[in-house]
């Protein structure tokens, strides 16, 4: 990706206080500024020091991706060389146990957000003719299980979305990449859950690195990153 004139990339990441999001802006902090996203303002602020002790200069945003009036004022118009689209929720239980609102809070933050927050942005990508569009979607994107019928549907949706993003846009610079992890020790899961043979959030971080530092030339577009050993606690 061709780096801004005269200044370091800038990539905003939502869901970045917590789990994964909080690993990639770890990871890219060294030679990106960046713009965190996400409900929770304090433990962004928390983010925002490691990542400037790293040598980033951070803005953090504490919104509701939710909310689409609030995500178009405070993002559109952002200089944003790297998005990555990262909020998500999970709400993991049979289809005639879900809610109603259950059921619209993961459909509005993962597929509807990646309107507003992609919307955005993308016009400037596209303007300046660079930048990359990443996309954590799930090997629930081609998967599924009991309880999955929402989790699992909207990261379907983020496959269809994210490659024909990616063919409209790839001829004017901008490159999509969607990321799919299996499990990863997150608190996207229920407390109790069994989490010590899952990937770490760094693993997923790793895997947006490799996507999004690709010779100009060449295209991460998916990405899957799985434990080895399920059956097994992963080494520390
Ligand atoms: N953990 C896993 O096994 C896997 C996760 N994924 C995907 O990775 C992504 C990150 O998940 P993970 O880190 O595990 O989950 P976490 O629950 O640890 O973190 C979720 C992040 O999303 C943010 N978020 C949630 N709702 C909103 C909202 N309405 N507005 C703004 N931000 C919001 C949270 O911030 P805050 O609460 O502060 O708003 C938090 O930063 C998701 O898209 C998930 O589907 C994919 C495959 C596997
Ligand atoms: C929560 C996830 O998305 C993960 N791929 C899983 O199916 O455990």
């Amino acid at each position: 990706m061709t780096p801004s004139a005269n200044s370091r990339p800038v990539a905003l990441i939502t869901g970045a206080s917590r789990g994964i999001g909080h690993a990639i802006a770890l990871r890219l902090a060294p030679k990106h500024d960046l713009i965190l996203v996400a409900r929770d303002e304090s433990l962004l602020m928390a983010v925002a020091a490691e990542c400037e002790a790293l040598g980033a200069s951070v803005q953090c945003i504490a919104a509701d991706v939710q909310n689409a009036l609030v995500t178009a004022q405070r993002l559109t118009g952002l200089h944003v060389d790297v998005l990555v689209n990262n909020a998500g929720v999970a709400v993991m239980k049979p289809f005639l146990e879900m809610t109603a609102e259950e059921w619209h809070r993961q459909v509005d933050v993962n597929v509807n957000a990646l309107y507003h927050v992609t919307r955005a942005v993308l016009p400037g990508m596209v303007a300046r003719g660079h930048g990359h569009v990443c996309i954590i979607g799930s090997t629930a994107g081609r998967n599924t299980f009991v309880g999955g019928t929402c989790y699992t549907g909207t990261k379907h949706f983020v496959m269809g979305f994210a490659e024909s993003l990616m063919l409209e846009v790839r001829d004017a610079g901008v490159g999509v990449s969607v990321i799919t992890p299996g499990s990863v020790d997150t608190d996207l899961f229920p407390a109790g859950t069994n989490r010590t043979w899952m990937l770490e959030p760094q693993n997923v971080a790793d895997a947006v690195g490799f996507a999004i530092e690709a010779p100009p030339h060449m295209l991460v577009h998916r990405l899957e990153v799985r434990p080895l050993s399920p059956k097994r606690p992963r080494a520390s």
